[in-house]
């Protein structure tokens, strides 16, 4: 399995910066030991210059790991830290570091991190529009002149527009560089911004109600955002230790999901963050899961021989800065085709039924441009829309993305229902009657 960088998973960006503090006690006592052998000086300034980092190092990290002190992290490891393993007979003390990173899952921290650090911070700043004050202000960290020029350089090579100075600086993308229209990214980012302010509350909530499950059992808090398409959010449908559950086993087979395409510069990437598929047996939590999701939507979702009706879940667990451009999620007919037999058997996807994981400490909210609905992760809660029409038709107004992190853990469950389900066969009227689960 290949290490995950840490800054595509808060997570393990807070396992990261977690460990720090034991690194350092590791090295500080190597490099000692390592002088009182030898008698050589170097060894004596190493282990010195450990314990000088160790008494210098962030009081603690609040749990919560945020875009600067993730870029001042990273660099720490990078720059500092990383100058401890240069001496050659060192290399065996970077193997130890790098193998306790490993049992993590993850790799030291290298250029590429610190890039997609920088990026983050860019991200932030130009979807939440804010500038080095506003950044400095919300992680309550500052950043010298010289980490400024850097990403001032960067931004630059990204062709990103300057404005302003000092620490009014902000940065401006011209124009959309993604699959996205320049309107719908406008509109992205507006509702986006809606998270961080907080200060209005979508009016177009239609409908609070108490609704029942298939099975007539189970009763949950229900919020109608839209009525067509339709997309409802539902509360407390997860308890705590399942989304603990869920988080853990996701946890520990997280890869990267953040490259798409050739272009490899993140800032770039349609998508950033980390996740791994689990399917109904995985755990007993899994296959309760998905049984609560047949509940709630009354939409089936089991593995069938001839074809599964919905896809195992999708844990993801984003990183700083970490987004998904607005996209749909059925698939287009040119991936179809050129990936012939992948939908034959269960059809496109129909219907997403997301659970929140977690709450989200600032930003990642999930917003749907054409429909100025903006979803602020609640964690236990859950959201559902359908992708096609009752026809059957694609539904292009479901183009949805998900806001960068600001700060905080953004996880979430997702499991994408089949048209095979048959949800939309129901023995209702098709024209007049929603489905079932309306009423
Ligand atoms: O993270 C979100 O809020 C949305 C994720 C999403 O749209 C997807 O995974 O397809
Ligand atoms: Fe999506």
């Amino acid at each position: 399995q290949d290490l995950l960088d840490p800054c595509l998973s808060s997570h393990r960006m807070q396992q990261l910066m977690d460990s720090e503090s034991n690194l350092l006690k590791f090295l500080n006592q190597t490099f000692s030991d390592r002088a009182k052998l030898s008698g050589e000086s170097h060894y004596e300034k190493l282990s010195r210059s450990a314990s000088r980092f160790l008494a210098v190092l962030p009081e603690n990290n609040n749990d919560v790991v945020d875009p600067l002190r993730t870029f001042l992290g990273i660099k720490r490891f990078l720059s500092y830290y990383g100058k401890f393993f240069t001496h050659k007979k060192d290399k065996d003390v970077f193997g130890a570091v790098q193998r306790s990173l490993e049992k993590q899952k993850m790799k030291y921290p290298d250029k590429a991190s610190l890039g997609y650090s920088i990026d983050a911070i860019l991200r932030l700043m130009t979807a939440y529009d804010l500038d080095f004050d506003g950044m400095e202000n919300s992680s309550g960290v500052s950043l010298s002149s010289e980490d400024k020029k850097n990403i001032m350089q960067r931004a630059k090579e990204f062709g990103l527009e300057a404005k302003g100075s000092g620490n009014g600086k902000k940065f401006i993308e011209k124009k959309s560089r993604h699959q996205v229209t320049d309107t719908d990214m406008t509109k992205y980012n507006n509702l986006c911004r809606l998270s961080r302010h907080n200060s209005y509350t979508p009016d177009n909530r239609l409908s609070c109600s108490y609704a029942k499950g298939l099975s007539g059992l189970a009763v949950w808090k229900q919020e109608v955002l839209s009525r067509d398409p339709y997309i409802a959010v539902f509360y407390d449908v997860i308890t705590k230790r399942e989304a603990t559950s869920i988080m853990n086993t996701g946890a520990k087979i997280l890869e990267g999901s953040g490259v798409m395409g050739k272009n490899k510069t993140s800032l770039l990437h349609h998508r950033l963050s980390a996740s791994s598929w689990l399917w109904d047996n995985h755990t007993d939590t899994t296959l309760n899961l998905s049984r609560r999701v047949e509940e709630i939507t009354s939409l089936r979702t089991e593995f069938r021989d001839h074809g599964t009706l919905a896809e195992p879940f999708q844990i993801v667990n984003y990183g700083l800065g970490g987004h998904y451009f607005p996209h749909m999620d059925y698939h287009l007919q040119h991936v179809i085709d050129a990936q012939y037999g992948v939908l034959e058997n269960s059809g496109d996807r129909l219907a997403t039924f997301m659970y929140y994981l977690s709450d989200v400490k600032e930003g990642g909210a999930t917003v749907f441009p054409e429909l100025s609905v903006a979803i602020f992760p609640v964690k236990l809660s859950a959201v559902f829309w359908y992708n096609f029409k009752i026809d059957g038709e694609r539904d292009t107004r479901t183009l949805h993305g998900a806001c960068p992190v600001m700060g905080g853990q953004k996880w979430i469950a997702t499991k994408w229902i089949r048209q095979l389900s048959g949800g939309l066969s129901s023995t209702c009227e098709l024209s007049e009657t929603p489905p079932p689960f309306f009423r």
